[in-house]
């Protein structure tokens, strides 16, 4: 089936057990969009991450990428298919260097030199790092420590990017700094699925965005529109 929508889901139902936390999620991407999910603690946006890689379970729906069902795949699979995942936390093998890290990003291409050439893009990406290659993950910054997370994931070379609030627990400067290296992997040719606590800078380089509440989509459109909404940013994301 043609499709440009990267990811899809259809009525999306999933949870952990029995326990449901989504409610019916339609969401899709289309291929190098960034697209924003945003909404209030606890109501569901890790969750749908998970749903559509298979670690959360998926009770009722469906999930598609590139228009073949991936409804309850196993993660490694999925990955193996060119889906990227950057989690909130443990995104590092904090005992590994910065380079081992990058190299363990790669475990899906065979070719040592492929590796090797892999491994200097990510780096023209990400150039703080290329100082560091020797470096104990473990002993970064948070910022650095997420650069290097979203690094190990490009290495895969995905073609689609899921980030699980990436700039939570970030000094401001290092907010802007993930960000724009988001907007940069984009513009490599990577579709983003971004989860975002910090509505406003999550929304800004977006192109489409998803309101969450309570397990439902809320509100979805442009971001722009979803920025200047006179109620939906007052009511669910804190924005004035
Ligand atoms: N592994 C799990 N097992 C059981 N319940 C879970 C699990 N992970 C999350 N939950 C519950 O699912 C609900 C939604 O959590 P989720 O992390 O998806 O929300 P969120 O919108 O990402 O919130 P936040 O912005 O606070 O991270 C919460 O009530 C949470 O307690």
């Amino acid at each position: 089936m043609m499709t440009d929508k990267v990811i899809e889901t259809k009525d999306l139902v999933a949870g952990y057990g029995k326990m449901v936390i989504l409610h019916g999620i339609d969401f899709y991407v289309t291929r190098q969009e960034i697209v924003t999910i945003v909404g209030p603690n606890g109501s569901g946006k890790s969750t749908l991450l998970k749903a559509i890689l298979g670690i959360a379970r998926v009770l009722k729906g469906k999930v598609y990428y590139e228009g073949k069902d991936i409804t309850n795949e196993r993660l490694d699979k999925i990955s193996k298919m060119g889906v990227g995942y950057v989690p909130q936390t443990n995104n590092v093998f904090t005992n590994l260097t910065v380079k081992e890290n990058l190299e363990m990003g790669a475990y899906t291409i065979k070719d040592k030199k492929e590796v090797e050439r892999r491994m200097e893009e990510v780096l023209d990406i990400f150039p703080d790092l290329r100082g560091r290659l020797k470096q104990l993950a473990g002993s970064l910054s948070g910022g650095e420590r997420q650069m290097l997370a979203m690094a190990r994931a490009l290495m895969a070379k995905p073609k689609v990017m899921l980030l699980d609030e990436p700039t939570a627990a970030l000094s401001p400067k290092y907010v802007d700094l993930v960000l724009n290296k988001i907007k940069e992997i984009r513009d490599s040719g990577v579709t983003i699925i971004l989860v975002e606590q910090n509505a406003r800078k999550g929304l800004e380089i977006a192109d489409r965005g998803y309101v969450l509440v309570t397990g439902k989509v809320a509100y979805t459109g442009p971001a722009r529109e979803i920025l200047e909404h006179p109620e939906i940013g007052k009511l669910y994301l804190g924005l004035k």
